[in-house]
């Protein structure tokens, strides 16, 4: 953990917004932590947090196996604020009774303040909320009031009148357009937080724990390019100068001209010690006739590992190895609370056997926060709003086995996409567009003759934070010139399709 005075703990149930609530207490300028619900009492207590969040969950507090916390945490008089689970489990471990509600709430809700003050604080006395659950607070615990309530919820915000306080609905989330007010009347008006923390603050952190922790000896880091890496080798940069080695990996799985493009940018702009290595033919080998999406991340998660062994051992003894990963890279790589959704290479995809220890500056954090730093920190526009490519690259783009055939196939394409959109001015709106090349071929004609040939996938989305995403409403004449370019400049290809689903359910990469 950080030197830092504030601290906010997010004790994490499994709720779907745990990490927006981390993202809303960093937006209020206070550092926080999200940790597993497990977490024993003494650890928790050691991290001297100044306030405590306890997020919702998909549990019900009454049923078997519901996670639960340790008690005494509520003895401890340190602020606590439970959020739906989270409030439900606080009044249940304190004696109170919950049960199935009568009427369940999901969506929108009003919300009449019964206790004006403390969470309420200079808001109105009734307001909009948005609620996610079908279990509800019947009896209160004993020293504790209801502060507000909804038509189906008679205790939809509680509090014992000291430091424990709980909230039905999400005030996380968008839709609560008060939520942020009153998750700041908590940190600031009772917890007494001062929100001096910052982003500049963070970086500083960080370069602070890299230097602590890695000393005089050297590291590694693994640079792709994208911002996050990017961001994370000018942190460690900071932190180690000369001792940081980039090592920069041409699995050939990348697009057209990426490689070069890459190395240029960096040596031109950036004194920091680079190596390109060419380790296309492995990728390639390992990856021969694997279809299954899952073993495709795996194998290419384990050989980025060797190829850094490799590298490292040719430069002496490296300890550490830097990486650019993102809190949504953890997350969907499954966590003791969260399903696997797919490995990401970097998290989930990393073999067992890994020598190096992790420098991973940015893994609680989102991408447009990571956008936000890498402008303080001077890195050129092109970077920082260069949209995010997967580390695993077109191996998850290309269904089925990878070949050199639908890889060149998918890489015309997919330039032909990027050229068309940059053309439209579209591509800092979108938050990717790129090709896709299903394992599917269909009939077409072309020049009076039959085809039997490739089809390519089209997709676009637009998205804050990639968690979730909303397949892009592209002008008509933008997806034509599109379809048309590739089935003419691309051999292989007879047919464009565009997907038009959003994250959930389908996810943003195809594999
Ligand atoms: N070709 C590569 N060579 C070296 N390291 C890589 C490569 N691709 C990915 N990585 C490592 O894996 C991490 C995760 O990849 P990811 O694509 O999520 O991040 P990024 O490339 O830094 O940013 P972006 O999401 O904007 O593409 C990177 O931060 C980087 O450390
Ligand atoms: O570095 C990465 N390694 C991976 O294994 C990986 N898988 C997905 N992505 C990127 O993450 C975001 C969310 O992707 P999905 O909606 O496909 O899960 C999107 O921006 C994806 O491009 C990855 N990035
Ligand atoms: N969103 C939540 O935290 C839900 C809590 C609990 N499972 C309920 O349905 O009431
Ligand atoms: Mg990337």
């Amino acid at each position: 953990m950080p030197d830092v005075k504030e601290n906010v703990i997010i004790l994490d149930f499994g709720g779907q917004y745990s990490q927006l609530i981390a993202r809303r207490v960093r937006e209020a300028h206070v550092y926080c932590e999200i940790l597993s619900y497990k977490t024993p009492l003494e650890e928790i207590v050691a991290r001297k947090p100044k306030a405590i969040i306890f997020s919702g969950g998909p549990a019900s507090v009454y049923s078997e196996n519901a996670p639960v916390c340790d008690r005494r945490l509520f003895d401890s008089g340190i602020p606590i604020l439970g959020i739906c689970y989270g409030m439900q489990l606080m009044c249940h471990l304190l004696g109170g009774r919950v049960e199935p509600a009568r009427a369940r709430e999901y969506g929108r809700a009003e919300l009449f303040v019964d206790e004006d003050g403390g969470l309420f604080q200079d808001l109105e006395t009734k307001m909009t909320v948005w609620m996610s659950h079908s279990d509800s607070i019947l009896a209160l615990p004993e020293g504790f009031k209801t502060l507000a309530h909804t038509k189906n919820t008679p205790h939809a915000a509680v509090g014992n009148g000291k430091n424990l306080f709980g909230v039905q609905f999400h005030p996380e989330v968008a839709h609560t357009p008060r939520g942020r007010e009153i998750l700041n009347n908590f940190l600031f008006g009772i917890a007494g937080l001062s929100g001096t923390w910052s982003m500049k603050a963070f970086v500083e952190e960080q370069v602070k724990l890299i230097r602590e922790k890695v000393g005089n000896k050297k590291a590694l880091c693994a640079l792709s390019g994208g911002v996050d890496s990017s961001v994370a080798a000018l942190i460690t940069h900071k932190a180690l100068g000369d001792n940081l080695t980039c090592i920069f990996v041409d699995h050939g799985l990348l697009r057209k001209n990426e490689a070069q493009s890459v190395e240029k940018t960096f040596r031109d702009k950036f004194h920091i010690n680079l190596i390109a290595v060419d380790a296309s033919r492995r990728f390639l080998e390992k990856l021969k006739g694997v279809k299954d999406p899952e073993k495709k991340r795996k194998i290419i998660g384990e050989e980025f590992i060797r190829v850094f062994e490799n590298e490292a051992a040719k430069l002496g003894k490296i300890d550490y190895l830097v990486q650019g990963t993102l809190y949504p890279d953890v997350i969907e790589s499954g966590t003791e609370t969260a399903a696997v959704i797919k490995s990401h290479h970097n998290v989930g995809g990393l073999p067992e056997d890994v020598e190096f220890e992790l420098i991973e500056p940015l893994r609680d954090l989102f991408k447009d926060e990571v956008r936000r730093i890498g402008a303080q920190l001077g890195l050129p526009e092109e970077i920082v709003y260069r949209q995010p490519f997967p580390g695993p690259g077109l191996a998850i783009r290309v269904l089925g086995d990878v070949t050199p055939e639908k890889l060149d196939i998918l890489r015309e394409a997919d330039a032909i996409v990027y050229e068309e959109i940059k053309k439209a001015g579209l591509y800092r709106e979108l938050w990717q567009a790129f090709a896709v090349l299903p394992d599917i071929r269909s009939v077409g004609v072309m020049g009076d003759e039959r085809t039997y040939a490739y089809t390519v996938a089209v997709r676009a989305v637009v998205s804050e934070d990639g968690m979730t995403a909303d397949w892009a409403r592209l002008p008509a004449d933008v997806l034509d010139n599109i379809s048309t370019r590739i089935v003419n400049e691309v051999p292989g290809v007879n047919r464009v399709v565009y997907d038009i689903t959003s994250k959930p359910p389908s996810t943003i990469e195809w594999e």
